[in-house]
């Protein structure tokens, strides 16, 4: 039965893999994470193109792949068109949601948290001048923040003065905020306590979820009335992670292994 690849840098696509298991659960998945080059924010673009790009065509090619999912907004703003090249099943990126947010903005202040690389591409900022003309955009990159995310999932507490001084240029500014990093999701209870109601938080989480059904019923890709099965693959050696094992349990993944294509 064919799988749906999801691949991150790190755990931030697991927030993208809950929105496709809640629309999809039959759906196998495997997702692979490049650990080894985390955190991707921080990456030479040429080097990113060049991992995601021989990493994923590696587990096209050795799995069973209907689908392809880039679960990173600093990946997916770089390397889509050389993956299209590569691959001949659909490739889905996560891009920031600056279309939806400038739509539900009252006051025509939002932001965009995201990593340092996301805020400073191109990409974003043509979807900021296609999409909102006529907002400010208040743009924030934190790493920070990305290993905030990685280590809520590994079972550390989350530094809530931190993430308070990541996100005081928004604070009784912005009326919406973009989670334009697939890691942050993960740490939106907390994001959310701090800005309060009056500011609304979205990511592209469940909008990718939506693309992905529309793109497997048009390929009649569908799985249906089987057990779902979740691999996870890293492209670091496999340390001792027993916190996070036991949070991809509770998701259905098996125990991380290590793609011996990387
Ligand atoms: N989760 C990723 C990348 C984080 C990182 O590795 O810097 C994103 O959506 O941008």
């Amino acid at each position: 039965m064919k799988s749906v690849l999801i691949f991150d840098s790190g755990v931030g696509g697991l927030s993208v893999f809950k929105e496709v298991a809640q629309l999809l659960p039959e759906q196998h998945v495997v997702y692979a994470f490049d650990n080894a080059a985390f955190p991707y924010g921080e990456l030479a673009d040429d080097v990113l193109i060049q991992r995601v790009c021989r990493m994923v065509s590696a587990i096209c090619q050795q799995q069973d792949i209907s689908l392809v999912i880039i679960a990173c907004n600093t990946a997916s703003t770089l390397v889509l068109p050389h993956l299209r090249d590569l691959l001949n099943v659909p490739v889905v990126g996560v891009v920031p949601a600056i279309k939806p947010a400038a739509a539900i903005s009252k006051s025509k202040i939002i932001g965009l948290l995201a990593t340092p690389a996301t805020i400073r591409r191109p990409y974003t900022h043509q979807l900021v001048k296609e999409f909102a003309p006529d907002c400010e955009v208040e743009m924030v990159g934190s790493t920070e923040l990305v290993q905030m995310g990685e280590g809520k999932l590994r079972g550390r507490k989350v530094d809530k003065k931190i993430l308070s001084d990541v996100l005081a240029p928004f604070i009784n500014k912005t009326d919406c905020i973009v989670l334009g990093c697939t890691h942050f999701p993960l740490l939106r209870e907390e994001i959310e306590d701090i800005l309060g109601e009056q500011c609304l938080v979205i990511d592209s989480g469940k909008a990718i979820a939506n693309r992905v059904v529309t793109l497997l019923k048009e390929g009649d890709q569908m799985t249906s009335l089987s057990k779902a099965e979740h691999f996870v693959f890293s492209s670091a050696p496999v340390k001792e992670e027993e916190a996070l094992n036991q949070e991809l349990e509770k998701l259905g993944f098996a125990t991380i292994s290590r793609a011996p294509i990387f």
